[in-house]
């Protein structure tokens, strides 16, 4: 079996094999279409990770790099079971909730003084002091609070043992290859082998540490050590609110089997039919609307491969997923708990 499985082939055997998600290359097509004037803007570029979202760092230091490699170590399923009850995080007079919770918390931390991005710490903490950085401002907890203590302490031992104390070090053992990279990634730190088995055969998503890759790539702002020149053989980061807001954009289905499920609030495992096909779907409709928005730009003669690519396509679909809550309540996005997204 291939060690490290490529998520992109993955993506396309599973969207050949699916039997509940369907990906439609006409709405693909259409997204496309309607993306085509919003790419060339300057907020779909790299340049938006920082200007966008005022708790990102916006240094491309270490201490940014580590910032990142903490934030995604922790990025996963900040879902609640009941929209009224969620786990929020008051910072600097704002109120913020799923991922940008995690966010204000570590800044939150940061600001006590608490070196909550230092691997030394990190690599140490108790579940106590784990608790108490990422404190709810509700009755509500953050979720899986017990494996965000073990991924904390794995990950942070790593660092120290292997990468002299922070992920800096990885970044420049990269080579400036994302693909280097991500396979650092995955043999070092286990907690981000977000793998399956579908028809008997091993796929992979690598939700987190391809966005980890991606995150890096922007906090140095796709210069220096960040200078990766295979950034585009990345995918999109297979998460809970991509396959949302490509059903909702009508790029992709589901059967009525599923949407039942989903609607009923089902909570599926980490490796079932319907969550690889919704995850493995989601990446291979975004490969084809990459592809159809490159071919518009192609026919105008403008070689558009350096502004456009899946990580971009990715934090446009995101954000768009994020400021169009009320609008997308209709469609159901999948329930997992696990570490992987
Ligand atoms: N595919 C994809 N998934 C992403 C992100 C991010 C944060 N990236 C931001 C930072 C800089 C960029 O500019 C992005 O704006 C979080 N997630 C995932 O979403 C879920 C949380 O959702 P909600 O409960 O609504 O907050 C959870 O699985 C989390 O792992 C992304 O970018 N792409």
């Amino acid at each position: 079996m291939e060690p490290f499985p490529s998520p992109l082939e993955s993506a396309k055997f599973i969207a050949s094999r699916s039997k509940d998600v369907f990906v439609d290359e006409e709405g693909a097509r259409r997204v496309a279409e309607s993306l085509f004037d919003k790419a060339a803007a300057a907020e779909f570029g790299l340049a938006g990770w920082k200007s966008l979202h005022e708790l990102n760092p916006q240094a491309a230091s270490r201490e940014a790099v580590d910032w990142v490699f903490l934030v995604d170590t922790l990025n996963f399923s900040f879902w609640s079971e009941r929209e009224e009850q969620r786990y929020l995080v008051k910072y600097k007079g704002k109120t913020y909730s799923g991922y940008w919770s995690l966010c204000a918390a570590v800044n939150r931390a940061l600001d006590e003084g608490i070196p909550i991005t230092s691997a030394s710490y990190f690599a140490t903490m108790t579940l106590d002091q784990v608790r108490h950085v990422f404190r709810s401002d509700t009755e509500v907890p953050i979720p899986l609070i017990e494996e965000r203590h073990w991924v904390l302490n794995e990950s942070g031992t790593v660092l120290l043992e292997k990468f002299g104390g922070s992920f800096l070090t990885c970044v420049k053992m990269s080579e400036k290859s994302a693909q280097k990279l991500l396979r650092l990634v995955l043999e070092n730190f286990p907690s981000y082998r977000d793998e399956a088995v579908f028809e008997s055969k091993k796929v992979s998503f690598y939700k987190r540490a391809q966005i980890l890759v991606a995150d890096t790539w922007s906090v140095l702002e796709g210069k220096g050590d960040g200078f990766f020149d295979d950034i585009s053989s990345l995918t999109i980061f297979a998460d809970y609110r991509i396959p949302q807001v490509l059903v909702h954009l009508k790029a992709m289905m589901y059967s009525e089997e599923l949407m039942k499920k989903l609607c009923e609030g089902t909570i599926f495992q980490s490796g079932d039919r319907e969550e690889v096909e919704i995850r493995g779907c989601s990446i291979w409709c975004c490969s084809l609307i990459c592809r159809h928005l490159l071919q518009l730009y192609e026919r105008k003669g403008q070689d558009m491969r350096g502004k456009i690519n899946a990580v971009l396509l990715d934090y446009h679909l995101w954000d768009y997923a994020r400021d169009h809550r009320e609008e997308m309540k209709d469609v159901p996005f999948h329930r997992v708990r696990c570490i992987y997204y």
